[in-house]
């Protein structure tokens, strides 16, 4: 007789009811690795009731952890982009998170609310403060998991289901995790494969980083090479390994071993010198002393990687591109697009930047010379605007000007035109629009002949579309065409360069002006619903404070904020006077992390900064007052 097997939540509940009245848990009702997790987190003095989730790290402190792993950030962030895009639209949420728990960034949405907040930047989920979770035990076990449901250990969250996978850097150290959650009941596989995909992506994007006379890429087969699957050494100008993904660890070495610092002639029995021999030529085979052949690339580092320098927003060319490689890579793909005449999307909240990414994309293409023309489609009266957008003949209505006009399609005629808030275009008109970007020929209203137009057509919108597609309030043929390249911008809250976004606007104000620790702590907790355009405007508030105290250039505190700001100050513990030791104590801990970092490095600050993951401005703010940056270093 067919006996069907129990249910998966069935065996949980099972599993968790044996496990909570301290009986032996029957064997394949739950994984090992979560029937570890638990009792980790019973021993960490956790009860299931308890509500620990929430608890977030003060803003410094995430400001510090984030700098710590800016490098993992500034390549982990563009690739969670890229999965996200790829899965359902607000079904998954995705993070980075620290070796220590704290969860770094997050991307995405989910209807269920306190998914939303568990995820948010600066909250601890390492199992001695979340119990079982994806990340916790995936940081536990250094190994992929998936948590579904009932496994979390917390009944508050057993609601979701997670994959997480651990993050190891060039050194094969464990460096944090990355994770999808979802407030569903379900085990997802192929979730976990794409996530185990982006690690190894991001451990080979972090080897190539490393400062290296070259980089050998190689796999046992041809066809893997340049995959993520293949494996990749940085070698040292001595020859020497600086630095391997764990694909490379495994394949030359039992058991992942140590690589740093071998010779590569004797791991491989290849000199550098006849390695780099070979740069730009087809793979080679190498053939290994123990008889192991691989195909192998060999890769000289790129002179100058993207610079992530703070820069000036609000001088078109250059504001986006100075920010998140995620950013950059689409402005490259946008201006690209707009070459091709490929329609471009821009979607994000307000203030989160779309006007100055699309002046950026224009001032970056081949049309740079052309015009770049902004319309708002919400701010026109809808009975205007198709005479705004089209131009009218003499005559074409009552108050028409005499001799006519052109339209803003016109005015943009080998340039660009921008449809701000495209999502407030009247139902009525979109007809038009439509025709005018298939056929790239406007007439004016009265009957004017049609004329050709060369316009790149870039669109913006902080609405979702797709919605206003679903409730028939934006024509989906129309939304279709628009939605040539989409892009969408990340809101303030959730973006990884913060600090560089603050310290351009400071920049851009003039330069010399610097935050308190304090007053930073404060604008990082800030959720920044008005995003890049609020951040702006309170920073120049500061920046007019300061300067009515008669001081021109100089630290912002928290005094010279908004009130509110003030009196969230007033709020957080452990800010302003009574933690002046503290702060003194943290001051003293970065010097002596900055002097070794310069120690390391033979006193060279460029490098110190670069390995510490900070500017140079702000590594000489940490050695404290008593050191004077040299007149000839300029930061
Ligand atoms: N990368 C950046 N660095 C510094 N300031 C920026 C950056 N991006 C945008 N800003 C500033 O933020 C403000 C808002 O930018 P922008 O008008 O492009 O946003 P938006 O998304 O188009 O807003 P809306 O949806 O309201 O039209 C502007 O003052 C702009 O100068």
């Amino acid at each position: 007789m067919r006996t069907d097997p129990m249910p998966r939540d069935q065996r949980r509940s099972l599993a968790r009811r044996c496990f909570l009245e301290g009986e032996p848990v029957p064997e394949g009702l739950v994984s090992a690795s979560v029937l570890r997790s638990w009792e980790r987190s019973r021993h960490y003095g956790l009860s299931v009731g308890d509500k620990v989730l929430h608890g977030p790290i003060r803003a410094p402190d995430l400001r510090d952890a984030r700098a710590g792993l800016q490098a993992l950030l500034n390549i982990a962030v563009p690739e969670l982009g890229r999965l996200h895009e790829a899965l359902p639209h607000g079904q998954w949420m995705l993070a980075c998170i620290s070796d220590a728990g704290v969860v770094l960034t997050s991307i995405g949405r989910v209807k269920a609310g306190e998914l939303s907040s568990g995820l948010r930047a600066g909250n601890r989920l390492h199992e001695p403060a979340a119990g079982t979770t994806g990340p916790g035990c995936a940081l536990a076990e250094r190994r992929p998991v998936i948590i579904s449901a009932g496994e979390h250990y917390l009944d508050e969250a057993s609601r979701f289901s997670c994959a997480a996978v651990p993050l190891f850097d060039h050194l094969g150290r464990m460096v944090g995790v990355l994770n999808a959650s979802s407030s569903s009941d379900c085990r997802p596989i192929q979730l976990l494969d794409a996530l185990v995909l982006s690690s190894k992506a991001i451990q080979r994007e972090l080897v190539r980083h490393q400062t290296a006379a070259a980089y050998l890429h190689f796999h046992a087969r041809a066809d893997m090479l340049g995959t993520p699957l293949e494996g990749v050494l940085a070698i040292g100008p001595d020859g020497e390994i600086v630095g391997a993904n764990d694909d490379a660890r495994g394949a030359l070495r039992e058991g992942a071993a140590d690589l740093e610092g071998l010779a590569v002639e004797a791991l491989l029995g290849c000199s550098l010198a006849r390695l780099l021999d070979g740069v730009g030529d087809a793979p080679r085979r190498l053939v290994l002393g123990n008889g192991l052949c691989l195909h192998a690339r060999v890769e000289r580092p790129r002179k100058a990687r993207l610079a992530l320098a703070a820069g000036r927003p609000g001088a078109d060319r250059g504001a986006a591109e100075e920010t998140e490689p995620a950013i950059s890579r689409a402005l490259r793909h946008v201006t690209h697009a707009m070459q091709r005449q490929l329609p471009v999307l821009i979607q994000g909240e307000t203030g989160t930047g779309k006007e100055v990414f699309a002046r950026a994309s224009h001032a970056a293409s081949a049309r740079a010379q052309g015009p770049f023309v902004a319309v708002n489609c919400s701010a026109i009266p809808a009975d205007l605007i198709e005479a705004e957008l089209f131009g009218y003949e003499d005559g074409a209505f009552t108050g028409a000007r005499r001799g006519g006009a052109s339209g803003r399609f016109e005015q943009a005629h080998g340039g660009t035109v921008l449809l701000d808030e495209i999502g407030d275009m009247p139902l009525a008109l979109q007809p038009k629009l439509l025709r005018v970007l298939q056929e790239r020929r406007i007439a004016r209203l009265g009957g004017g002949a049609e004329r050709p137009i060369d316009v790149a057509v870039v669109c913006a919108t902080h609405l979702d579309l797709e919605a206003l597609v679903a409730q028939k309030r934006f024509r989906e043929d129309l939304y279709y065409r628009i939605n040539g390249v989409r892009v969408s911008l990340p809101p303030l809250r959730e973006r990884a360069d913060f600090p560089q976004i603050v310290a351009h606007i400071l920049q851009r104000e003039g330069g010399g002006f610097q935050l308190s620790d304090d007053a930073f702590a404060i604008i990082a907790a800030f959720s920044w619903p008005g995003n890049i355009r609020q951040l702006d405007t309170v920073l120049r508030f500061a920046i007019t404070a300061l300067e009515c105290e008669g001081e021109r250039g100089g630290i912002i505190e928290i005094d010279h904020l908004p009130d509110d700001f003030r009196a969230a100050a007033r709020r957080a513990p452990g800010l302003s006077a009574p933690g002046a030791r503290l702060t003194q104590e943290v001051s003293s801990l970065e010097r002596g992390i900055v002097r070794e970092a310069l120690a390391a490095r033979d006193g060279n600050r460029t490098h110190a900064a670069r390995d510490l993951g900070i500017s140079r401005a702000t590594l000489y703010r940490k050695l404290g007052p008593a050191v004077r940056r040299p007149p000839d270093d300029p930061v």
